[in-house]
């Protein structure tokens, strides 16, 4: 199928993308020499410095990666944060105030302490904060010192940053410099949107030639600027007409290129449906190495 593919394309030719021009020159330059300076991201499955490791998106994907819920929250610490017994609780607000009756009861509650996770243990209630524990980071694994060098303390049941079924992302890596990437005039998702909306074929598939099967060796072919390819979720894309306009910048969107880049994309930005960003660019079917 791929000497078909071949005998119908020809060989591996520049896209009708934006990135073919002279004007952009610059562009394929800095995005070489950036990959020069930054050997460190190459090849590797570590996801931008954008979003943060904490932000709201990341938690779907990351949560099980870097912080891990403890169920065996020390009883000490539990107990660290209820204030003493003798502390003065915070001022209650009693309701339908006016009354005389009602006043005297606030005034007494206003006496009392908050109820800690004993007196509610007695009255047979749940502590929520037993139900809901802390996150327990493990400062330890960070590269870059440990918690003792930098005199931090940590906690007793801390547990590990990574499980083993995800990519390590250590706290380090994660606060890399985010590079704000600016997008030429003509570049935004606004122009991509109206460009796939105009329902052009970018895969550069020859016009009726039906979706064709890929295996990794002949995607791997395809990683140049020109003539990028990715697998995301066993399908193909002709990634090199979206690289202007991808809102993270060409490099790191060319991290994928050449290969299956599901993962790498999933750790970065699990909700965005590519899909729909790429459907014009589908090419054909990733399949195991030698079935085409
Ligand atoms: C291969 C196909 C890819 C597509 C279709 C794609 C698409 C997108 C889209 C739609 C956004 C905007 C998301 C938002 O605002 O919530 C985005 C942002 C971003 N993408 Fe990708 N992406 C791809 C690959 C990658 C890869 C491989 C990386 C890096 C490993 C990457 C890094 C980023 C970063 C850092 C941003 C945030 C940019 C910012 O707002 O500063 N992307 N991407």
């Amino acid at each position: 199928m791929t000497s078909l593919w071949r005998a119908l394309v020809g060989p591996a030719k520049s896209e009708p993308g934006p990135l073919n021009d002279a004007a952009n020159q610059t562009t394929e330059d800095e995005v070489l020499e950036n990959r020069r300076g930054d050997e460190d991201v190459q090849d590797d499955q570590t996801p931008p410095p954008f979003p943060s490791l904490d932000s709201a998106q990341r938690a779907s994907t990351v949560d099980s990666t870097t912080v891990q819920i403890s169920n065996e929250q020390p009883q000490q610490q539990q107990q660290s944060l209820a204030p003493p017994s003798s502390a003065m609780g915070p001022p209650s607000i009693s309701p339908g105030s006016g009354t005389t009756s009602s006043s005297a009861a606030a005034a007494v509650r206003r006496h009392l302490p908050p109820p800690t996770a004993t007196s509610l243990d007695r009255l047979n209630l749940k502590s929520t904060s037993g139900s809901r524990p802390l996150p327990v980071f493990n400062f330890a694994n960070v590269s870059g010192g440990t918690a003792s060098s930098r005199g931090r303390a940590v906690p007793q049941s801390s547990s590990s940053l990574t499980t083993p079924n995800t990519a390590a992302i250590s706290l380090s890596q994660a606060r890399r410099k985010r590079e704000k990437v600016s997008l030429e005039p003509g570049f935004s998702q606004l122009d991509w949107a109206s460009l796939k909306n105009s329902g052009k074929d970018l895969s550069g598939r020859p016009p009726g030639v039906p979706p064709v099967r890929i295996t990794v060796e002949e995607l791997k072919k395809h990683s140049t600027l020109e003539d990028a390819w990715t697998a995301l979720g066993g399908k193909v894309y002709n990634l090199t007409p979206y690289l202007r306009f991808h809102p993270g910048g060409v490099r790191e969107a060319m991290r994928c290129a050449g290969k299956d880049g599901t993962h790498l994309f999933n750790i970065t930005h699990m909700w965005v449906n590519y899909d729909r960003m790429l459907g014009n660019c589908f090419i054909g079917y990733l399949v195991p190495s030698g079935s085409s």
